[in-house]
């Protein structure tokens, strides 16, 4: 078929939107595209519940975008919420095993913990739910499980403790609360809804029972999906794009850096897994916006506006850290985060960052409790966090800006085959 002419094409738009308006109490998905993102649309329906356009959210009709009906399978080689892209919202809880509970405890609450969390990440309710998430689709759902170095004593497994799970040392500018720190069992639930998020918080906790208490929980977020023109690298709450230089999935070296492999004996249970650093990091916000935009740049070494480095070119441009500018310096300086924290610098020392933002309010003076729930991936964080947090609590630029207050470490294991848990192979071998 011939493409109409433009005035055709003016006129035949103008129709449409004419029959649209005639159209009573009803909102078409047209409509909302037409005048906001699918994702401002989403929040314009569900903010006019009860009215006209809640009307039409409820009415059926086809879903205003695919958030809620994705899925991330919860079987693989490697258990869901590492590699994926970190979600709108996300739960860190830590437990500590009740005494008593032992290795046959911990196994029946992993197999109650595994087969809840695949129901919900497969869009399902589990039995008796109190349909806290009933309509939203998994929306993206991943539940990730951890073990630290308390669940190994506690099970009677001291001698499966993989050699790499060994306390983090204290690093000179930490300011660690223990109270949330540390932990037997650790799970990160990460959802584009945050009805989801929650909802399977509560089912993990009821499954828990006697066996396991709550030491400590933090909740995070991102930025929702869909709600940028394009996909875009996350912003956390300095207000820097954060993430770009991740190690990607394509990389050739991807799987040797992220995941745990080739172990044998006593460890050959965490092939497939990986080790989960996590760090509550504070942002002193308050300073951090007093400091003119030229020298917030320079703590990072990437422009705030689009991430492009220093060095030049665009957000993806590899950057150079040997760039000298007209007068002399260095584009990159000397004390810049990217510098400091560089595999380069680091003896390739990597690590893949997947974090969310938090906000817990604020303090009586009025400070914002606000920061990263800073996780870090890797297959060995000798060689991945520990060595580059050496370097940064001594050389970062960006230290004065931010306070570590909350740490640990987790051995993370492969995922599981449908029929089996996450945790198996340690459990029962
Ligand atoms: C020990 C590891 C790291 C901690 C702790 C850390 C804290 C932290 N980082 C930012 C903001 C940014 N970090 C960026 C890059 C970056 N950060 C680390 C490591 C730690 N960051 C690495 C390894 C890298 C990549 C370096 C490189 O190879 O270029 C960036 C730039 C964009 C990006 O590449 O992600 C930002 C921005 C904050 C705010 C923070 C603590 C609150
Ligand atoms: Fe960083």
């Amino acid at each position: 078929m011939k493409n109409p002419t433009t005035k055709q094409a003016k006129q035949a738009d103008e129709q449409a939107r004419q029959a649209e308006l005639t159209q009573p109490q009803e909102i078409t998905r047209r409509r909302l595209l037409g005048t906001a993102s699918a994702a401002g649309a989403a929040g314009l329906v569900a903010g006019g519940a009860g009215g006209a356009y809640g009307y039409a959210a409820t009415t059926g009709g086809d879903p205003l975008t695919s958030v809620g009906s994705t899925a991330v399978p919860f079987h693989g080689s490697h258990q869901a919420g590492i590699v994926d892209p970190a979600q709108a919202t996300g739960h860190l809880i830590a437990f500590d095993l009740a005494p008593g509970a032992g290795r046959k405890g911990a196994a029946a609450l992993l197999r109650r913990w595994s087969a809840a969390a695949e129901t919900m990440a497969a869009g399902r309710t589990p039995n008796g739910d109190n349909q806290i998430a009933l309509d939203a689709g998994p929306s993206s759902l991943t539940v990730t499980f951890g073990f630290g170095l308390g669940f190994f004593a506690k099970t009677g497994l001291q001698n499966r403790v993989p050699e790499n799970l060994a306390p983090i040392p204290p690093f000179s500018s930490d300011a660690l609360d223990p109270r949330l720190s540390d932990g037997d069992l650790w799970v990160q639930i990460g959802s584009d809804d945050a009805l989801v998020a929650f909802h399977t918080l509560r089912v993990l906790q009821k499954e828990a029972g006697d066996t396991a208490r709550l030491r400590w929980q933090m909740n995070g977020f991102n930025r929702a999906p869909g709600a940028t023109e394009r996909p875009r690298t996350g912003r956390n709450l300095m207000g820097q794009i954060d993430g770009t230089n991740n190690p990607k999935p394509t990389d050739k070296d991807f799987a040797a850096k992220v995941f745990v492999s080739g172990k044998s004996g006593a460890e050959s249970w965490l092939n497939g897994g990986s080790y989960a650093v996590v760090r509550r990091i504070r942002m002193l916000l308050d300073s951090w916006d007093h400091l003119p935009l030229d020298r917030q740049e320079m703590v990072i070494g990437r422009r705030k506006s689009d991430g492009a480095p220093l060095s030049g070119g665009t957000e993806t441009t590899p950057v150079d850290l040997n760039k000298i500018n007209k007068d002399g310096s260095l584009a990159i300086a000397g004390d810049a985060h990217i510098r400091v924290a560089a595999p380069a610098s680091n003896g390739g020392a990597a690590m893949l960052r997947r974090a969310f933002s938090y906000h817990d309010g604020y303090d009586q003076d009025g400070t914002p409790n606000a920061g990263l729930l800073f996780i870090a991936w890797q297959a060995d964080p000798f060689n991945g966090f520990i060595k580059v947090q050496q370097k940064l609590d001594r050389a970062d630029g960006l230290s004065r800006f931010i306070r570590h207050e909350s740490s640990a470490l987790f051995a993370v294991p492969g995922g599981c085959a449908p029929g089996e848990y996450v945790g198996q192979r340690l459990l029962e071998s």
